[in-house]
């Protein structure tokens, strides 16, 4: 038995070896730097190891490492942050057992890869598993993804914008009441990131119900029985765990011999099926009555999709979308807006307690619009507050290189936003870096060279939930800077720069799950105190 287990494991190195050499000559007419990484991050096997071999890799000291050590982990790019670039140039490839992986960070090259959509193909295979509930925009082909692009921006309209407004300023109330309870000022709060997925999870909720539901923060003492929420509890244990569903297919995690915990998501994952066919019958009916609808996301979908039944169809005259691609476009639309703005929050908040100076500008930008908080109006104080939103906007350095087939080409997020020939002083958190001020003192937005900032991707393929995410934002945001300043829970005998530093490393190790998002950021308590003067406007 051993000797057959060591002949297949012997039989699968050699061919991995084979595919990275072949793969190695391939990159090497490119012309490019290489780098060989002899597995492939995206390995399955691999990435059920990948956790514990790397908690021995870290503790020997990395320049005694081989090179490709760093790239076998997933979501390298944020510890390297532009160091690779800054060695190897604006383009290189990891060569891997499995293909070739193009990074570019290059500002030009990069507008000219989201422009040329048709040339620089995303790779829907790699998004398979998101097909939960059913084919979606993330893993349409190139006929198909206008057609569910078209459907996808009715929801993404001013008046769904007004109700993410009003919604995150009604769930940061709440939270702020949990944060702030007489026993939270003493001991800190227990957990600022499941808050934020929480009011996260609730703001996409109720857009998609139009209904609010009540929030229950890690720091109540008791949680409140939330009549009807079925469809918010079956969202957040179907998000919860994405990962599972996305594996194993529902029908299998019901199964009698599956263990009680697989069974229990496979049943939030049925009902939330059950939800979405009740509210996809209920918007049907009201649009054969000619009545509006309840004006959630169903609505909007699936009133866009009878919309384009008759217009613009694709050449094999599809045209709408089908209910398997509802049903897969509001799964989708949901896990891509929850970790994403909940994990922004978080590490806002964690960076906003580091710099007390911040804090204090964002508080003095609020005292402007001078006004109580029940009247803060979508339309009036969003425009306003543009200083609590980022702003928006192959041929590398005059060389032409010619990149094979089956070359995945990336832009280099990270590197670019931490790329000092972009950004003065790249790695240090500085949002003052957003406003300029001119000579005679009048304050203006830096607006980034093209392609030189986007966290929301850019081009036709850029993530329609962008001002979704940014009116979430800004609305938390400014409700808990209005009143309250953030102060970290220090240790025993630990000085106030000591415990900012330790805050910075719980922030800088991150892993990425299906993102980005904190390690342990549990380990970090904060104190939401109410503000008592601003004393200083410096970042830190
Ligand atoms: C801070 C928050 C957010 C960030 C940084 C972000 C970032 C991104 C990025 C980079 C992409 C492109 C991914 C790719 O090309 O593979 C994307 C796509 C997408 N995002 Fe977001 N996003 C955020 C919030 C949201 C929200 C709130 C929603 C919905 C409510 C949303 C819905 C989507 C969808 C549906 C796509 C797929 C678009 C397509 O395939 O054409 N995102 N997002």
């Amino acid at each position: 038995m051993l000797e057959y287990f060591i002949t297949v494991v012997a039989l699968y190195l050699g061919y991995s070896l084979v595919c990275l050499e072949l793969n190695y000559r391939r990159a090497s007419a490119i012309g490019i730097p290489l780098v060989r990484v002899p597995i492939d991050p995206l390995n399955i096997l691999f990435q059920v190891l990948e956790p514990h071999l790397f908690k021995l890799l870290d503790l020997i000291p990395s320049n005694i490492l081989p090179t490709f050590v760093p790239y076998m982990r997933r979501g390298w790019f944020f510890m390297d942050k532009a160091d690779s670039h800054l060695r190897y140039g604006p383009i290189f490839a990891c060569v891997t057992p499995r293909g070739v992986h193009i990074q570019v960070c290059d500002s030009e090259a990069i507008h000219d890869i989201f422009s040329r959509r048709l040339d620089f193909i995303r790779p829907t295979q790699n998004y398979k598993l998101l097909e939960v509930y059913g084919p979606c925009i993330s893993t349409a082909n190139l006929e198909n993804w206008p057609r569910h692009r078209r459907v996808l921006a009715a929801p993404f309209n001013e008046s769904i914008m007004k109700f993410v407004w009003r919604e995150s300023l009604s769930q940061t109330k709440q939270m702020l009441t949990a944060w702030t309870a007489p026993g939270r000022l003493a001991e800190g709060i227990p957990s600022v990131s499941k808050d934020t997925r929480t009011l996260s999870l609730n703001v996409l909720a109720a857009t998609g119900f139009r209904r609010s539901f009540s929030f229950r923060s890690e720091s109540s003492d008791h949680v409140e029985p939330d009549t009807a929420s079925s469809y918010r509890d079956a969202l957040s244990l179907v998000l919860d765990n994405a990962i599972l569903l996305m594996l194993i297919p529902r029908r299998y995690l019901n199964l009698g011999f599956m263990p009680t915990s697989f069974r229990r998501v496979g049943k939030a994952a049925d009902e939330f099926k059950h939800q979405m066919e009740r509210m996809l019958d209920d918007e049907m009916a009201a649009l054969t009555k000619g009545r509006s609808g309840a004006g959630g996301l169903m609505t909007s979908l699936v009133k866009a999709s009878t919309t384009h039944d008759t217009n613009n169809g694709d050449s094999k005259g599809h045209k709408g979308l089908s209910v398997e691609e509802i049903f897969g476009n509001i799964f989708v639309i949901n896990f891509a807006g929850h970790d994403t703005t909940a994990n922004t929050l978080a590490f806002a908040v964690f960076l906003l307690a580091t710099a007390p100076g911040v804090q204090n500008w964002i508080g003095a930008e609020l005292l402007t619009i001078g006004d109580d908080e029940d009247n803060w109006d979508y339309d009036r104080l969003f425009p306003k507050l543009i200083r609590c939103r980022a702003p928006q906007t192959l041929v590398i350095e005059n060389r032409s290189i010619v990149i094979p087939a089956n070359t995945s080409t990336s832009p280099s997020i990270i590197a670019v936003h931490t790329n000092p020939r972009y950004w003065p002083d790249p790695l240090k958190w500085n949002p003052q870096r957003w406003v300029m001020t001119s000579e005679v003192g009048q304050e203006s937005l830096l607006l980034p060279p093209r392609d030189t900032f986007f966290p929301w991707s850019d081009g036709g393929q850029n993530c329609p939930g962008m001002k979704f995410s940014q009116v979430e934002f800004v609305a938390v945001l400014a409700l808990l800077m209005r009143q309250h300043r953030f102060r970290i829970v220090k240790n025993r005998e630990e000085t106030e720069e000591q415990s900012k530093e330790r805050v910075r490393g719980v922030i800088n190790d991150c892993d990425m799950q299906l993102l980005l998002r904190m390690r342990d950021s549990d380990r970090v308590r904060l104190r939401c105190e109410p503000k008592t003067q601003d004393l200083s406007c410096s970042s830190n």
